[in-house]
């Protein structure tokens, strides 16, 4: 059997400790570098990282990318904070580095790609449509990657279909009290202790709602997907957002 040899970018996060473990469980692949803060990232090329995972901060994930890139290492990444133009800027360096694969995906967790994919389908549909997604309090960046994604993929998908903006006659509020709005979909952050990684996509018409809900309870959660995409990205050259690309949905 072939061994990936893979490296963890912020081995020693939440999420970062979860993937490292079902790396070392995983029968094809080496667990060769756990890196976090004040590490260096020399140490990928050193053990000859063949795929890093990066589940760091918004702040750093970039330059983690341009040092991988560089050095030809695939790459899966969970960090959020991808704007456009960091995608942009992704590419610029991946056409510089033929061969080499990046994956960028909001959400590795099963049940929240379907989610996505299942609020996306229901969008034409209904009128209204509202994402509450809600998380513990240690989350560094409002609204989620997954939340902040499925509203542009559904403000999409509305846009095609002809629907307006959702019907709401609000016309004095509190700052903040309809949240945040993302491509035409209000977006609310919850934050509280004991939660980890949730979200409700509600859409309404005449006499009926619909409500997709997605929980991650725990962050082992997120292992599979990540696990899939290591497997292939090699596979892969270039940028490939949202790890759907690789399931056969
Ligand atoms: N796509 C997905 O499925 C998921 C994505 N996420 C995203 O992943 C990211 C991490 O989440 P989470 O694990 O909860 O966060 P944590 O803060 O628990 O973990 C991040 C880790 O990265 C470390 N770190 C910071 N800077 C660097 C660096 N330059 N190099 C290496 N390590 C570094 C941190 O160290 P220190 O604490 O010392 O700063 C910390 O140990 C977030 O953006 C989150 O939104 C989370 C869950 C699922
Ligand atoms: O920070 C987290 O915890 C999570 N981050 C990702 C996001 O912002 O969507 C994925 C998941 O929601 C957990």
């Amino acid at each position: 059997m072939t061994m990936t040899k893979v490296g963890v970018l912020g081995a020693r996060g939440k999420v970062g400790a979860a993937i490292c473990e079902a790396v070392r469980a995983a029968e094809d692949m080496d667990l060769v570098a756990e890196v976090d803060q004040g590490d260096p990232l020399q140490m990928l090329t050193d053990r000859g990282a063949e795929v890093v995972v990066d589940f760091t901060h918004p702040d750093v994930v970039m330059s983690n990318l341009e040092f991988c890139v560089s050095h030809g290492i695939h790459a899966v990444v969970g960090t959020t904070g991808f704007t456009e133009e960091r995608l942009g800027t992704l590419r610029g360096w991946l056409e510089s580095s033929p061969g080499t694969g990046v994956l960028v995906a909001p959400n590795f967790a099963i049940g929240a790609i379907l989610m996505m994919r299942f609020a996306v389908q229901a969008a034409r549909y209904f009128p209204s449509a509202e994402i509450v997604e809600l998380h513990h309090p240690n989350k560094a960046d409002a609204p989620s990657g997954t939340a902040h994604r499925t509203a542009e993929m559904m403000g999409a998908a509305r846009a095609e279909a002809g629907l307006g903006p959702s019907p709401d006659a609000t016309s004095t509020e509190l700052e903040g009290a309809r949240g945040a709005e993302v491509d035409g979909i209000r977006v609310h952050s919850v934050r509280v202790t004991g939660l980890v990684a949730h979200q409700e996509v509600l859409l309404g018409s005449q006499g009926e709602t619909l409500t997709i809900r997605h929980d991650s309870l725990d962050r082992t959660s997120f292992a599979p997907g990540v696990l899939l995409g290591v497997r292939a990205i090699a596979g892969a050259p270039g940028l490939t957002v949202g790890l759907d690309s690789f399931m056969d949905l």
